[in-house]
Parts: structure tokens; C-alpha cells; sequence
């Protein structure tokens, strides 16, 4: 599905939280956002989801104001927080309670979260816990596959990488390649990890107190110098590790 931002604004106050005159994200990029703490993304992302009304403007998702129909729901698959989750549930109750929005029969979903069974670890699946009983680590990968079961063709994470261990940040990475590559679905992910940023994204925008500043191709990793440089991001982590 393709994104149009328009003379979009949305502040607290005398805060400016998001300002970005236009902005276009065409079907099947998997544009990565990132940016400083509290330079906007997750206002963005809220906004996107008609989880915000903004002050100005508007977001078209194929076509559509957000904010003025419901059919982008369908095919949007979104994990923002833990606020998406539903505490008294087992994992795979979620799964199947999600299921069940989309129409999805049990024996679909079963097959559909058995994809990510490299990803869930054993942790997940099969397990009697309850979801607020989980680490935040695991809450993070059902939130996540909660928002993969219905096959969206839009998918938005906000900082999906937090609370992962690095073999799961890695599953992660291959799974949203692949899941990119083999749906044709656009992907949005923000994230403060700037060396997984780079490899998994085929454009990346850097946001500033709201405003898109930079908005660099990324096909072979070509914007990472760009934001070596706007982040002092080292050669040998330091800024990494200070993420
Ligand atoms: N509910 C709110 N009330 C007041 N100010 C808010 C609220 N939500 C966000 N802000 C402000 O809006 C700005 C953008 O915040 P936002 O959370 O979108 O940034 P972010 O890029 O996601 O940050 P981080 O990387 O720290 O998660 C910040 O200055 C923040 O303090």
C-alpha cells in the first residue's frame, strides 16, 4: 500500500511534534525511520494509525484520509506497545482472538504463527503463561506476530528491536527482508538501532524535531555514511551501544 503525507501537524502544546509538508512512501518500501528521542516518530506512526487526530493535514493511505475511513484496517497489521495486548491471554488465545477479526479460521492462524516458529523460540507457542506473565522480550514477538497473522500489506512497527536478544534481532531482520521481498508489502519500522536500520531498509528518513530532514536511498547501504555523520555514529559501535 502506498503512503501520502500532507501539510501534516501535530504539536503539545507549544511543542512541535510532527511538521512534514509532503511526504510520498510508494508500495513495497521498507523505509526505516529514525531519529533522536522525541524527534517525532511515534507521533508519525500514531497518526498513521488513526490513533492521534492531527492539528493539520492529512495521511492518505492508498488514496484514503486515514482519519475518514476504515478500510485501510483490513489490511494494515500495526505493533506500536504493550498496549496492543490483551494481559489475561495465553499467546496463542491472542493469536487466535486476532485470527478471529480477520475471519481467519483456528487451523489457518495454527499455520500462520507456525511460520515464525524460529522467531518465537520455543517461548511462545504451546505456553500455558499468560501474556503479562511474559518477558519483554516475548510480549515484544507476539505483539509482532499478532501484527503479521492477517498477511497485511502494511506493516508498522515502532522500535521492534527493543527488548530482543541479538539472535531474535536477527530472526527479526530476516523476517521482515523476506516478508518484504516475498509479499511485496510496504513495511515501516522505526527503530534506534542504526546498524540493523541499514540493513534491512530500502530508503530511510531522519526525522528532526518533526520534519523529515533527510530521506536517503538505502538499496546497498549507501545512507550509512550519511548518518555515521549526523550521529557520530563510530566505526566501532560506541553510538550503538549508547542506543
Ligand atoms: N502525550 C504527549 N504529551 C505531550 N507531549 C508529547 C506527548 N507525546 C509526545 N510528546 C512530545 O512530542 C515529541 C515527539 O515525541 P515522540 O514520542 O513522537 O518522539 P520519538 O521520536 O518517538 O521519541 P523516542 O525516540 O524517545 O521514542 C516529544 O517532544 C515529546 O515530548
Amino acid at each position: 500500500m502506498k503512503i501520502q503525507i500532507e501539510q501534516l501537524k501535530k504539536s503539545y502544546g507549544e511543542k512541535t511534534a510532527v511538521d512534514i509538508a509532503e511526504y510520498r512512501i510508494p508500495e513495497g518500501e521498507m523505509l526505516g525511520l529514525v531519529g533522536n528521542n522525541g524527534a517525532g516518530k511515534t507521533t508519525l506512526f500514531r497518526l498513521m494509525l488513526d490513533l492521534l487526530k492531527a492539528d493539520d493535514g492529512r495521511i492518505l493511505i492508498d488514496g484514503e484520509d486515514v482519519s475518514r475511513n476504515e478500510r485501510w484496517k483490513e489490511t494494515t497489521g500495526a505493533y506500536m506497545d504493550e498496549s496492543f495486548l490483551i494481559d489475561y491471554l495465553t499467546p496463542d488465545e491472542y493469536f487466535q482472538f486476532i485470527g478471529k477479526a480477520y475471519r481467519l479460521d483456528k487451523a489457518t492462524v495454527q499455520e500462520r504463527t507456525d511460520r515464525f516458529e524460529r522467531f518465537m523460540n520455543g517461548e511462545i507457542k504451546g505456553q500455558k503463561t499468560y501474556i503479562r506473565n511474559l518477558s519483554a522480550g516475548n510480549k515484544q514477538k507476539v505483539g509482532i506476530i499478532g501484527a503479521l497473522i492477517h498477511n497485511p500489506s502494511l506493516l508498522i512497527l515502532d522500535e521492534p528491536f527493543n527488548f530482543l536478544d541479538p539472535t531474535s534481532q536477527s530472526a527479526l531482520k530476516y523476517l521482515l527482508k523476506e516478508y518484504n521481498q516475498t509479499t511485496g508489502a510496504t513495511i515501516l519500522v522505526s527503530s534506534h538501532n542504526l546498524l540493523h536500520t541499514v540493513e534491512i531498509s530500502s530508503r530511510i528518513a531522519l526525522l528532526e524535531h518533526g520534519t523529515i530532514i533527510r530521506d536517503l536511498t538505502n538499496n546497498s547501504g549507501e545512507a550509512e555514511k550519511e548518518l555515521e555523520s549526523y550521529f557520530e555514529w563510530k566505526e566501532d559501535g560506541e553510538a550503538e551501544k549508547e542506543n
